[in-house]
């Protein structure tokens, strides 16, 4: 079964637990709570809710930027961003216990990642998205396919994780590329019942 981060997001239909929830429901394995624009207090509140449902369904629970709050809250781990605490930095709060993973747009972003210790990279975006803004330039296959060949030749072997604007239908394309799991959000929330989507997407790959 394919590896799926599920990326939280706050629609017209749905709060941003009530989407985790749905992603779980469906058989997603792993969550990654964002919510970008909310304040800390109220990220915590939503982890806090999340933090047991994920454990009833044997999911892993990363938090989007906030390091402390992984601490604190004694989630699974942090996706950092080039805009966030560095990840060497985020490794000294957490220690090796915590799972971080860094975003990616470029083989120079890999490389510092890999030296600085990440344990798993999010790569993209795949093709233009609303879900966040300021995107870095849009890679495509051949930008996946590019960068997964120069970590075979520099010998990094680190978990890819695919992102931004992708469905369902681009799933078998990008895994053939050599990335190892994907992370949606959009297509999940746009479908008419989010739940069935989530088990489409797992059992077609
Ligand atoms: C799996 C995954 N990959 C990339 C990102 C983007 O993180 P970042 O660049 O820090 O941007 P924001 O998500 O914080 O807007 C991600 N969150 N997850
Ligand atoms: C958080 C993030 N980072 C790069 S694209 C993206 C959004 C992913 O959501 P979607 O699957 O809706 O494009
Ligand atoms: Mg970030």
């Amino acid at each position: 079964m394919i590896s799926l981060q599920f990326i939280t997001h706050q629609t017209e239909r749905y709060s941003y637990f009530e989407s985790a929830r749905m992603a779980l429901e469906g058989g997603c394995k792993w969550i990654q709570l964002r919510m970008k624009e909310a304040p800390l207090e109220e990220v915590e509140q939503v982890a806090l809710q999340l933090k047991p449902l994920c454990k009833e369904h044997e999911a892993i629970l990363v938090l989007d930027d906030h390091v402390e709050l992984v601490k604190k809250l004694e989630v699974d781990g942090v996706h950092l961003g080039k805009k966030d605490m560095p990840i060497d930095q985020a490794r000294q709060i957490l220690g090796e216990a915590f799972i971080i993973g860094g975003t990616a747009n470029t083989f120079e972003d890999v490389v510092q990642h890999y030296r600085a210790g990440a344990d798993y990279l999010g790569i993209g975006p795949f093709r233009f998205t609303t879900t966040k803004k300021n995107l870095s330039p849009v890679l495509g296959l051949e930008g996946y396919a590019s960068i997964l060949s120069q970590m075979k030749e520099a010998d990094i072997n680190l978990p890819v994780v695919a992102i931004g604007g992708i469905t369902n239908e681009d799933i078998p394309d990008i895994l053939r590329t050599g990335v190892n799991g994907i992370a949606l959000s959009g297509t999940i929330l746009r479908a008419e019942n989010p739940v069935e989507e989530t088990r489409k997407i797992l059992s077609n790959s």
